[in-house]
């Protein structure tokens, strides 16, 4: 598809491809449509109002901002013209149904970083979407299969570009929205993230609270060319998922939040429905890999719409140089005489 191409243009393309793909293609464009709407109003920052005024808090014990709410009410309203029977959503308790008889079952995270939103930084929306699964005894069954069942996954990034990223299982893509024509064009097609990278992002202000392969990943990385990874790193954390995953997409490099030892933060913080499976989808179509350090994300299947999981995502050998701490193979240089060398333990 050209450069310039509109979202529309590329979603037809898809459906031409494939003909079961038109009704998640319908479903992208009201999510397109709605984020454009979302863009315009963190645009406006301080001058829509205190976006970052506190409200009630979630189920996920997040108390949510004014901005979380508009967001979700702007997204499940689009929703309900799309051929949508289910959505859940970070900002509500139960899984919401839109449309009953409709294919399709949505998990959305409506805004995401909202930490960011009452310092005017970047936030941004995610979906996955899935078909639904009809079970009278389970109002949560559609989403209780693994991430591999999504049909198309991606998230819009609301920084000085708004994007939107992404997949319908024929690669990851970026669009730019052209804020004259009010459209999505693609800037950046079939996304091939670098096998590996000198950069990672993880919330060191938590150190203390990780498991050792974690803490012996990132001590590794910090002893730079002086320690068994031979080279020096950089470190970037923006606190908004979308904005470290599309860096990842185009620059590369592994983002990590783990679990960790304070309490509810056994699986980390970030959610699997709604978080970690379509960032995911979104990685392992532009080449890149996602675990929660064990297991594959798109294999894990949830048991409940709030379930956290635990994140490792970006260049295919970085991720699977850290699957190789969680396996007990590569201890922090220094920890063990055996592995205290330079050199001794490469990636
Ligand atoms: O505040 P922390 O622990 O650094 O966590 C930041 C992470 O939490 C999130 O903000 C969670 O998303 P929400 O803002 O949607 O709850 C991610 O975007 C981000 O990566
Ligand atoms: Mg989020
Ligand atoms: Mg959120």
């Amino acid at each position: 598809m050209a450069i310039g191409s509109t979202l529309s243009e590329h979603l037809d393309a898809e459906v031409a491809r494939d003909a079961s793909l038109a009704d998640t293609a319908k479903t992208i464009l009201a999510l397109a449509a709605a984020s454009i709407d979302v863009s315009e109003i963190c645009a406006r920052g301080a001058l829509a109002g205190d976006l970052g005024a506190q409200g009630e808090t979630n189920s996920d014990g997040d108390v949510q901002k004014a901005l979380d709410v508009i967001a979700h009410k702007r997204f499940t309203e689009a929703l309900q013209s799309a051929p949508v029977a289910e959505v859940a959503s970070e900002e509500a308790d139960d899984v919401m149904v839109l449309n009953p008889g409709a294919p399709l079952a949505v998990a959305i995270d409506p805004l995401d970083g909202s930490s960011n939103i009452a310092v005017g930084m970047i936030v941004g929306t995610i979906f996955g979407i899935r078909p639904v699964v009809s079970d009278p005894s389970d109002p949560n069954a559609s989403f209780k299969t693994p991430g591999t069942t999504q049909t198309a996954a991606g998230f819009t990034v609301y920084g000085p570009a708004t994007t939107f990223v992404v997949t319908l299982g024929n690669g990851t893509r970026i669009f730019t929205l052209d804020r004259t024509d009010k459209v999505f064009r693609l800037t950046h097609d079939a996304l091939k993230v670098v096998a590996t990278a000198n950069e990672y992002a993880i919330n060191s202000s938590n150190g203390r609270h990780w498991d050792v392969p974690v803490k012996a990943f990132i001590e590794d990385c910090l002893r730079g060319e002086e320690g068994p990874r031979d080279r020096n790193f950089n470190m970037r954390w923006t606190a908004a998922l979308v904005a470290d995953a599309q860096r990842v997409l185009i620059r590369g490099g592994i983002f990590l939040y783990p679990g960790d030892g304070r309490k509810g933060y056994e699986q980390g913080r970030l959610r699997l429905l709604y978080e970690t499976a379509p960032i995911a989808f979104v990685m392992e179509q532009a080449g890149a890999s996602a675990t929660d350090g064990q297991t594959r994300i798109l294999d894990v299947v949830a048991t409940k719409i709030h379930e956290r999981s635990p994140l490792v995502f970006g260049s295919t050998d970085d991720v699977a140089c850290v699957a190789k701490y969680y396996e007990g193979r590569q201890p922090a240089a220094g920890r063990s005489p055996l592995f205290g060398q330079r050199g001794l333990m490469r990636s």
